[in-house]
């Protein structure tokens, strides 16, 4: 559609300018209350500190899916910002899928993450919906043969955890996803950058050129990092696990050390030539501008 800016035109101008793309990632608030609040707080704020796109969850952590091209579409109308929404297997058949993907075209949202998704609360695997998808990689072949959509996937530095024959036969089906046509991937969120440097560098030798956008968390504090890591299955160093430990109740120490460690972590992304920093705001603003700024990336004209 005309006007829809594509993320993928977006990476490649950032790359040939020689600068990161930034990006934030949201999930659609619950409460009509919470979704007030994301509009006058939330979004302006980080949206004044110049990211490149956005993107908004589908389904992710509870939240409900119906929310997630509203809140796309008013994203991009109110602030002319590239937005990216998510799309899952879980839960619907190919035709759903194709109203979904219908709609979303018909919003002006080009831009999609197309996932598997995780299985619901309470259920241990995923299992595809009758007449579904197994696979990312279907969805991904799905939105090319509809046409137009710029499409990111999902990467995991540590192997999803669910591959049991280990990371690299994970990292080749992450290739498939790329073959299929995805034109960029963010990844799982990482707390080790050795392993961002293992999976990129795999992938590269295997012919991987499309960008590989590092996933970031600004660290709240034990109890988050915790139960995210539980859902996404990333390991936290030993010596983080101590230290969020030891800060444990002391929020604003908590905090101030995520932003330390997140600082350090993404300095170091950047130094080794990540292409971009998306970072999992968890819709808070605090942690993700006090990063930027210490990065010397937050739009200059930002208050
Ligand atoms: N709801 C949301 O907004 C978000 C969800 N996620 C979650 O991250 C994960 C993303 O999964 P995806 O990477 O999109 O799914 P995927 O289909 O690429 O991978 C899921 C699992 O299937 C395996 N697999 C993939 N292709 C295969 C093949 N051809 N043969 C055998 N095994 C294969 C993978 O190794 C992996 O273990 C899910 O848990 C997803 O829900 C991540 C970001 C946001
Ligand atoms: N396996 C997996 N699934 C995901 O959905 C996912 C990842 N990995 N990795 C990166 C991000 C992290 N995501 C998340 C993680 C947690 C919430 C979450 O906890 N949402 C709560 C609200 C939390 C709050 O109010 O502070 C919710 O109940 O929706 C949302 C998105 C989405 N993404």
């Amino acid at each position: 559609m005309e006007g829809t800016v594509l993320i993928r035109d977006v990476l490649a101008r950032r790359a040939s300018q020689g600068r990161p793309a930034v990006s934030f990632e949201f999930f659609p608030p619950k409460t009509p209350e919470g979704e007030q609040q994301f509009f006058k707080d939330v979004l302006p704020r980080l949206v004044q500190l110049g990211p490149d796109f956005c993107s908004v969850t589908y389904g992710a952590g509870g939240s409900t899916r119906e929310k997630t091209l509203t809140l796309v579409e008013r994203i991009q109308k109110t602030h002319r910002l590239p937005s990216m929404a998510h799309l899952t297997c879980v839960g619907s058949s190919v035709a759903q899928l194709r109203e979904i993907i219908e709609q979303a075209r018909r919003r002006g949202i080009l831009n999609i993450l197309a996932l598997r998704g995780d299985p619901p609360r309470g259920e241990t695997g995923f299992r595809p919906a009758p007449d579904g998808l197994t696979h990312a990689w279907q969805l991904v072949r799905l939105l090319r043969e509809m046409g137009g959509f710029c499409i990111g996937v999902a990467g995991f530095p540590e192997g999803h955890p669910e591959c049991r024959e280990g990371k690299y036969a994970d990292w080749d089906h992450l290739k498939a996803k790329i073959d299929a046509g995805a034109d960029f991937v963010i990844t799982q969120l990482f707390f080790d950058n050795a392993d961002y440097w293992e999976f990129r560098d795999y992938l590269h030798r295997a012919g991987v050129r499309v960008p590989l956008i590092p996933g970031v968390l600004p660290i709240l504090g034990f109890q988050q990092v915790d139960r995210l890591t539980r859902l996404c299955g990333a390991r936290v160093p030993e010596k983080l696990r101590r230290r969020l430990e030891e800060l444990a109740g002391d929020e604003e120490g908590s905090m101030a050390f995520g932003v330390e460690y997140a600082t350090r972590q993404c300095e170091e992304l950047l130094r080794g030539g990540a292409p971009g920093l998306h970072f999992y705001t968890l819709n808070r603003v605090h942690s993700t501008r006090q990063i930027l700024e210490n990065l010397g990336l937050a739009r200059k004209d930002s208050p």
